[in-house]
């Protein structure tokens, strides 16, 4: 689709708060105190929201802070591979530990830990061998090898700004990671004006991009002459490119495998294990935090696409004839940002805005439990930080969703490195990786339900001359009578029109058999049963931790001040890296045991608290940690050695409030475990205005 080139500035830096407080700390006298900062840093604040998201230095702050870097830097780095550093390590951890609360632990799901070395039978199953692909063509000449898709997308959208540029409709410039800069070939705009007729054109094959086929993309690229930007020169023909990477398991090399490209598979081949630990029902499901490896062709956007990451999947097991939600109705009237499939078929971007509960029932959503999970997707984005005007699902349209699915729906963040960008894709997946896995392996991948009433119901059934199939097709038998086993009831009986006829032919495992009619009789027989036995569907919500982590930092950006480089990372408590700095104000000893007290209260309380001791001004000990993310700084100067009193900074604001130290400590512990919000803190500790009660 048309991506999205407006750049926001961060809507939930607390702006309502902030013109309540305000009036009030400019009121106060004595803004000349050592650690008070100054009314003009203040009024800086406010004008944070004129402030246009600046990338350069959002990337700089990144490296400054060693948030991610690229890995193997120092033997000149790997495309797609990153190291990331002790914030964007807590960072990450802080936001697996929300998915696991918000998740495994509110929804009662049943964690596993899988390999990531995998058979290369499994994927050769799950149709990962054969389609786990992308299309790449060659430059002709020069041999450098480009993602087709992606390569369509940068040349059309690069036109569409030429066009915009040539019209004088300005649009907001996207810009490239620095890091990434020095690789990245930006498809330059060149100001020239297209036809209104290819304008719809090319916003039309936007739209639908990820619709194409190979010859499709290399069709669209002939019409539209697009050759290889850096170069000038043509490409070639669309190639499929595998995106798993091969290995081998053992010194043998008679193994083959591969690293697995999601956590999906680990969890469908424990099914029949999961299954009994759940005492054989249904709904439940399965959750896995792991890394996946992805052989990405051309890996040019930071985190957004990268060889090696974090996954978060859950896989929820579900009855094909139930699939409602025993929860639906706690989130019915979320409404949701929808982007559906008739509405980019028809070549536009238009969102509908709709309840949950409105687009299961006007069939938008295809089940309850489905539009369940988008909802609780939703609310998680929400609760790490995730601008909520930046959010979106987007419906997968027919030829781009699996065959086996019903409905796909995938979270988009925007940001301006990828536009609008999937980070969480959540399928009903049917009953296919069951299914295929059982099929394979003959193990039964199936929920059996004890029934109230018995039932009796009649279908066809092969009975074999075992002797008969045993002597004509050897160790190929087994398979033939599988074969069979495996269709469906209208398979059956076309079968046995076609015996009635004379021999069939059969297709097991690739080859071809015919079956003459003396050698199985097709029946129809009546069945009394009291159990029900069937593959349960499943709904799975699948995110990538790296993805969700980057869109979080561009959207929790902002600079306090044009010139001065002062940037700050408005991150929720409940992710930051740190949650609470300890500024002492002197390095003299009678602070240590002070220090020392407040430091191990706070980490008894399970707050994540450090101490900055170091010799520079305390604005600039605040300022790195505003550029950290750390919602909430402590003071401890010498009226705290005198009374147990301690102030109390908000990072976004620079509030400052005062109390004693246990006052402070409790309130701060609250705030960060999301049980009251600063408003509150305010309300419980006076404001600070730079002279400490001496009593
Ligand atoms: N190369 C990658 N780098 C970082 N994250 C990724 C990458 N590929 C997938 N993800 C993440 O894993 C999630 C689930 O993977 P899924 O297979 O649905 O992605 P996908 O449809 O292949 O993504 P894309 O079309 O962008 O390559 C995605 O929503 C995304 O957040």
């Amino acid at each position: 689709m048309l991506v999205g080139r407006l750049v926001s500035v961060p809507l939930h830096l607390r702006t309502r708060h902030l013109s309540r407080i305000l009036p009030r700390v400019l009121s106060r006298r004595n803004l000349h105190s050592e650690h008070l900062e100054t009314s003009t840093a203040i009024m800086s604040s406010v004008n944070k929201t004129a402030h246009a998201f600046d990338k350069t230095r959002l990337d700089a702050l990144l490296n400054r802070r060693f948030f991610y870097a690229p890995a193997f830097e120092i033997y000149g780095g790997v495309a797609g591979l990153y190291d990331y550093g002790p914030p964007g390590s807590s960072l990450q951890a802080n936001i697996l530990a929300e998915w696991r609360r918000h998740f495994i632990i509110e929804e009662a799901m049943l964690e596993v830990d899988t390999t990531v070395m995998t058979p290369a039978p499994v994927f050769e199953t799950s149709g990962h061998v054969a389609r786990f692909a992308d299309w790449m063509v060659k430059d002709t000449i020069n041999g450098e090898v480009l993602r087709a898709d992606h390569l369509v997308k940068n040349v059309l959208e690069a036109r569409l700004t030429g066009d915009r540029e040539a019209r004088g409709v300005a649009a907001a410039p996207v810009e490239a990671a620095p890091a990434d800069k020095k690789k990245k070939k930006q498809v330059k705009s060149t100001a020239v004006k297209l036809d209104d007729s290819v304008v719809a054109e090319y916003e039309s094959i936007l739209a639908q991009l990820d619709n194409y086929s190979g010859p499709e993309l290399g069709q669209l690229m002939r019409t539209h002459t697009i050759t290889n930007p850096s170069s000038g020169n043509p490409v070639g023909e669309p190639q499929l490119f595998n995106l798993m990477f091969a290995s081998s398991i053992g010194p043998t090399g008679q193994h083959p495998g591969f690293l697995r490209p999601e956590t999906a598979q680990g969890h469908f081949l424990n099914f029949a294990r999961l299954l009994e630990f759940n005492n054989g029902r249904v709904p439940f499901a399965s959750a896995q935090v792991g890394r996946s490896f992805r052989n990405e062709i051309s890996p040019r956007a930071g985190l957004l696409r990268v060889r090696e990451f974090t996954m978060a999947e859950i896989e929820h097991f579900v009855d094909p004839l139930d699939k409602s939600h025993a929860r639906f109705n706690e989130v019915a009237d979320i409404e949701l940002v929808l982007l559906d499939k008739y509405v980019q078929a028809a070549g536009q971007s238009t969102i509908k805005r709709m309840t949950v509960g409105k687009a299961v029932q006007e069939g938008v959503i295809a089940n309850e439990t489905l539009a369940y999970f988008v909802a609780r997707i939703y609310l998680f984005l929400l609760r790490i930080g995730i601008d909520k005007t930046r959010l979106r699902f987007r419906q997968h349209m027919a030829n781009e969703m699996a065959h086996y699915a019903t409905d796909c729906w995938d979270a988009e963040i925007q940001n301006s490195v990828g536009g609008w960008t999937e980070c969480v894709g959540c399928a009903d997946r049917a009953a296919y990786d069951l299914t295929v896995h059982a099929n394979k392996t003959k193990q039964p991948l199936v929920v059996r339900q004890a029934l109230k009433e018995p039932v009796v119901e009649e279908r066809a059934v092969a009975e074999f001359d075992k002797k008969a199939l045993g002597k004509t097709f050897k160790g190929d038998a087994g398979a033939v009578t599988g074969a069979v086993e495996a269709l469906d009831e209208a398979g059956l009986m076309r079968l046995k029109g076609e015996l009635e006829q004379g021999p069939a032919t059969i297709i097991a495992d690739g080859k071809e058999f015919t079956l003459q009619p003396s050698m199985l009789t097709i029946e129809r027989k009546t069945f009394k049963t009291n159990i029900r036995e069937f593959t349960p569907n499943v709904i799975e919500p699948s995110f990538g931790i790296g993805r969700i982590l980057y869109c979080l930092l561009e959207h929790s950006f902002w600079s306090r001040e044009q010139d001065v480089e002062r940037g700050v990372l408005s991150l929720p408590a409940v992710v930051a890296p740190t949650k609470v700095l300890i500024v002492p104000l002197s390095s003299r000893a009678e602070f240590d045991p002070l220090v020392k007290e407040v430091s191990l209260r706070f980490r008894k309380a399970g707050v994540h608290a450090r101490v900055d001791d170091s010799n520079t001004s305390i604005g600039k000990r605040y300022a790195r940690n505003d550029e950290l993310g750390t919602p909430f700084g402590v003071t401890l100067d010498f009226a705290s050695v005198q009374n147990r009193t301690m102030t109390l900074r908000e990072r976004d604001t620079m509030d400052q409030r005062i109390g004693s130290i246990d006052d402070v400590i409790a309130t701060v512990t609250e705030l960060v475990n999301g049980n009251i919000e600063w408003a509150e803190a305010c309300e419980r500790l006076p404001a600070y205005d730079g002279v400490q009660a001496v009593e």
